[in-house]
């Protein structure tokens, strides 16, 4: 081998390793861009199914290290699609972009939202929503809004369940008050009074409307239950009436019959007796000697003497049996008077029993508005003075809150028979209701009821309250005025009504006067 040649098969091998060297590193580049289109086209995917099939069949081409003459018309396919594509896409963030800003501006009508939460929603409409340059631009954006929705939501959410919360828990200590008065006015039959008791007890309790309805409809139950034992009391009476007036004129019916039977007898006896009375007139009228005279008398006035003993016979069996009639007759109808006696007492122990209040035994409203009204009559009349006086139990509530229900029961209890005791006998004091008392003082003016008042109002402070071992003063609030020319009950009771105001808001324990 020449010194030529060997130069030159050297100059080919280093030709040869340098064009293979080459090949490899296009290669690697070739493959770096496959891999990376590949990437790239499968981060497109998802946009439009006809870019997805052209870009899987790219990929595949790819794969298969096609030449690029066979890639390009498929590269060529995509560019188009993809020019259309990008139409599309700002289209797409033009609707997004209206979406979000209508969305915010919604949430900017929420009202309650925080204050730093409406300073972001601000600065996301009017800075960072116009500052945007691709679609992956909208993701922090709809974040914050998703974050800023949540907070509205829970504001909104709480603020139901506070609403629910004051719904359920909603007070109407008026609603309490009055149903209270109506339980008290209520007469109730001694069986029932350990369950009004409670639902009075309830009432005192709670001022929760829930509660209160709850009550209200116990009350409905025992009394349309003793309305039902009430009517079926008066049907028993009404058949057992029904049942002695029958067994009376029965036996009315069977005197009746008796009598016509026993006069029918008697009649035609009469008859017999008349007729046998007639043939001796006539016999002895046809009698021609003594002996025959006296034959004939003695035959006929046997036979008289027989009818007269019958008949004798049945009007005395009559007597009898007339005067058995009568003595099951007037039996009957003492049954009756003891029946109809019964049921009278019964109406007016229960007429007196609606007019007393059933805690502290003294009247009641009713019994007062009847008193109250009587004694406005006889003023118009006789203008003589009368003084009317609201008292009010004070602070009581706290009573029943401190000690329960039932101690302030006691409580009231104990005031009314005090306040019984410290007036006049010719007073008349009631229960107006709840811890309410009403007096009237007929013939006392004004001026003069001061002292007796005041007396009544220090001998209640006086009553040593004990509960739980706890020494407790209780004081009452009085308001008094007396009937004057141009009254009416109502405002007559609304100025002692006033004057009990002015008490409770002078301090209590006390007692005001309105002339
Ligand atoms: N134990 C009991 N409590 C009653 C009865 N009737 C009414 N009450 C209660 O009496 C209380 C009256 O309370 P309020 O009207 O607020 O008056 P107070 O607490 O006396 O306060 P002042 O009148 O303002 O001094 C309420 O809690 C009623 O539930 C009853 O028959 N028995």
């Amino acid at each position: 081998m020449t010194k030529n040649s060997a130069l030159l098969e050297k100059k080919l091998e280093q030709t040869i390793k340098a064009r293979k060297a080459l090949e490899t590193a296009r290669k690697h580049q070739v493959d770096v861009l496959t891999q990376f289109a590949a990437k790239l086209s499968l981060s497109c995917k998802g946009q439009d199914v006809a870019l997805d099939n052209q870009l899987a069949k790219f990929r595949s081409a790819l794969q298969k290290g096609m030449d690029f003459i066979e890639v390009e018309p498929l590269i060529e396919n995509m560019n188009e699609t993809l020019k259309n594509q990008e139409a599309v896409n700002s289209a797409n963030r033009r609707a997004l972009e209206l979406s979000i800003m209508t969305a915010g501006k919604q949430l900017q009508k929420v009202k309650g939202l925080p204050d730093d939460g409406r300073r972001k929603l601000r600065h996301l409409l009017d800075h960072e929503l116009t500052n945007i340059n691709t679609t992956n631009d909208y993701i922090p954006i709809l974040e914050k809004l998703s974050e800023l929705y949540q907070q509205a939501l829970q504001l909104k959410l709480s603020q139901a369940s506070v609403t629910d919360d004051t719904r359920q828990s909603q007070k109407n200590p008026e609603f309490a008050t009055e149903l209270l008065n109506l339980a008290n006015e209520l007469t109730f039959d001694e069986d029932v009074s350990q369950e009004v008791t409670a639902i009075k007890g309830n009432i005192t309790l709670t001022d929760d409307i829930d509660s209160l309805l709850n009550a209200a409809l116990s009350i409905i139950r025992v009394i349309v239950k003793s309305i039902a034992r009430e009517r079926q009391s008066a049907q028993g009476f009404l058949v057992s009436l029904n049942q002695t007036l029958e067994e009376l004129n029965t036996s009315i019916v069977e005197t009746t019959k008796h009598s016509q039977n026993v006069n029918k007898q008697i009649t035609n006896l009469n008859k017999r007796i008349e007729a046998k009375i007639n043939s001796l007139n006539s016999q002895t009228q046809k009698a021609t000697s003594i002996s025959e005279l006296k034959s004939l008398v003695d035959g006929e006035l046997k036979l008289l003497s027989q009818d007269l003993i019958e008949r004798e016979r049945i009007e005395s069996e009559d007597k009898k049996a007339l005067y058995e009639s009568f003595e099951k007759i007037n039996d009957r109808i003492n049954v009756l008077e003891s029946k109809v006696n019964t049921y009278k007492k019964r109406l007016s122990e229960q007429r007196y029993k609606s007019l007393l209040d059933g805690l502290t035994k003294l009247p009641n409203r009713t019994a007062f508005d009847d008193r109250f009204h009587q004694e406005f009559h006889l003023f118009g009349i006789n203008k003589s003075d009368i003084t009317l006086v609201v008292i009010d139990v004070d602070h009581f509530k706290s009573i029943n809150d401190k000690y329960g229900h039932s101690a302030g029961d006691k409580t009231l209890q104990v005031i009314a028979r005090a306040l019984k005791k410290a007036i006049r006998k010719t007073d008349f004091i009631a229960r107006y209701g709840g811890e309410e008392f009403v007096l009237l003082m007929p013939g006392l003016h004004l001026e003069h009821a001061k002292q007796p008042l005041e007396k009544v109002r220090n001998t209640i402070k006086s009553i040593p309250f004990k509960f739980k071992e706890t020494q407790v003063q209780i004081t009452i609030s009085l308001g008094a005025t007396q009937f004057k020319e141009g009254d009416t009950p109502l405002s007559a009771f609304d100025r002692a009504d006033s004057a009990l105001y002015e008490a409770k808001n002078s301090g209590r324990d006390r007692l005001c006067l309105r002339e």
